[in-house]
């Protein structure tokens, strides 16, 4: 049985600013405030498992009986299709440095070198949503977004690989488009849908 959300705070189980900033927004118009694992001191958990669904598992459970709270986690990525999928749930792997801070211009310099020889230039981002509660009851949603990677990257706005990725019917990528136009399209926006179809209480 699906068990709706009735909270009207959770923990954010995410260290990314960048994703904490969506979800929140996403969660605020069902005015579910919003409790990160930053201000809690969560730890971090390994992020072992090969599906975006297994890793954002961990991590809500984690946050949930660490936290002993209702806890949503996301777990995300970008996916081309001439690497067949990668770098996929290593999508922020390909990012670390070795000082363990991130270099996102060298990540998608890299998924550009390797995909370049190719013609098809087809992508997409992936995000799984979990919600986890105390006592291990989990529902968890995905959603996808397709497009083409373009190169060179532009545009200031979003985060991560956003400057390389261009959604199916658009002209600007997710870093250059208005921040509510990728939060109307996103593969976190499609996640969040049917999070709130299954959980969300109508009001
Ligand atoms: O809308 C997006 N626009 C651009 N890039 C994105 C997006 N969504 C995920 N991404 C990238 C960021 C990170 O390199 C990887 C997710 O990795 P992922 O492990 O899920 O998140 P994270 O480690 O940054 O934070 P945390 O695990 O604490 O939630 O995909
Ligand atoms: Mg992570």
């Amino acid at each position: 049985m699906t068990r709706a959300l009735t909270e009207k705070r959770l923990v954010l189980a995410t260290h990314n600013a960048g994703k904490a900033r969506e979800v929140a927004a996403l969660l605020a118009e069902h005015a579910i405030e919003v409790i990160t694992a930053g201000s809690l001191g969560l730890p971090v958990p390994e992020e072992t498992e090969n599906t975006f669904v297994g890793n954002a598992t961990i991590k809500a459970l984690a946050a949930a009986r660490a936290s002993n709270t209702v806890s949503l986690a996301d777990d995300s990525g970008f996916s081309v299709a001439a690497l067949d999928g990668a770098p996929g749930v290593y999508t922020a792997d390909w990012a670390e440095q070795p000082d363990g801070t991130r270099d996102y211009a060298a990540a998608m310099a890299k998924v550009e070198r390797l995909a370049r020889h190719s013609p098809d230039r087809k992508a997409w981002f992936s995000c799984a949503l979990v919600l986890a509660w105390p006592d291990g009851h989990v529902e968890s949603f995905l959603g996808e977004s397709h497009g083409v990677w373009v190169w060179p990257a532009r545009g200031e706005k979003g985060f991560g690989y956003d400057p390389m990725f261009v959604p199916d019917g658009e002209t600007q990528s997710f870093a250059e488009m208005d921040p509510a136009r990728k939060h109307a399209i996103s593969h976190r926006a499609a996640a969040f849908r049917l999070l709130s179809e299954a959980c969300l209480p109508r009001r």
